[in-house]
């Protein structure tokens, strides 16, 4: 049988999944990528892969997307791993640059911009901008370097009352069911041992992976997370 094409996240949130991929008999069927949101997201557009943990902002341009897990790349409240770093206090930003890796939070600070804060901004690439998006690792240790710093899980938090997902498990066709039990039981598998994936992990003077593998990143995609998804789609619709 073919393999199933699986793209997922590469950076240490999604090390929890990649533990239940590779210690679980899924590895065995399926051909495993890791690349950056952005990519993911590109490749299950284009049909490159069959399965991504995908941005959900870029679920808008799946036309018969299927969410295949009740696990997903989240947070209630503060995330720790996407910003908006700014030189200036949020209602003083007039011009702001997107990060490349990203669908989702590209959208989100576009979202919290226009609508909560009701600041209009210019989207530039220049590298003086005002305020920059950020997400992943590479913000990690980064939060003290900045004079203005907004944690987009906190302040959609603040906006909606809601969690957020910022990325799920999804197909771009139906799977067999079989194979969907056997993913969320690889899953599971992999959030269970996250002690063992945090042992595994070097460790940072400047940032607590730990906390933010049990506690900023919030993996159980609940209906309230379902239901920010809906809201966030109708957002990035009206933008
Ligand atoms: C919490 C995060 O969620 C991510 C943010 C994404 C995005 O902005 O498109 C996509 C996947 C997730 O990895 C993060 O990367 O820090």
């Amino acid at each position: 049988m073919n393999k199933i094409k699986v793209s997922a996240v590469s950076y240490t949130n999604t090390t929890p999944f990649i533990y239940g991929i590779k210690n679980t008999p899924l590895i065995d069927e399926i051909e495993l990528s890791l690349d950056i949101p952005s990519t993911c997201a590109q490749k299950l557009i284009d049909c490159q892969v069959d399965v991504g943990l995908v941005p959900v902002a870029a679920l808008l341009q799946i036309p018969k997307y299927e969410i295949i897990s009740d696990y997903c790349i989240g947070a209630t409240g503060a995330v720790n791993s996407v910003f908006i770093f700014s030189n200036k206090p949020v209602h003083e930003i007039k011009t702001l640059r997107l990060d490349k890796q990203s669908r989702t939070s590209n959208n989100l600070a576009r979202v919290l911009l226009k609508n909560y804060w009701k600041q209009p901004v210019e989207l530039t690439e220049d590298q003086n901008a005002d305020a920059f998006v950020e997400i992943g690792d590479r913000t990690f240790g980064k939060k003290e370097s900045f004079p203005f710093v907004y944690d987009m899980g906190a302040e959609w938090m603040n906006f909606t009352g809601l969690p957020f997902a910022f990325a799920v498990w999804a197909a771009n066709k139906s799977l067999p069911s079989s194979f969907i039990e056997l993913f969320n039981k690889s899953m599971k598998f992999g959030l269970d041992n996250r002690d063992k994936v945090i042992d595994n992990l070097p460790k940072r003077d400047d940032f607590d992976i730990a906390h933010y593998l049990n506690h900023a990143i919030d993996f159980a995609l609940t209906d309230k997370k379902r239901e920010a998804i809906q809201l966030f789609h109708q957002y990035i619709q009206a933008l």
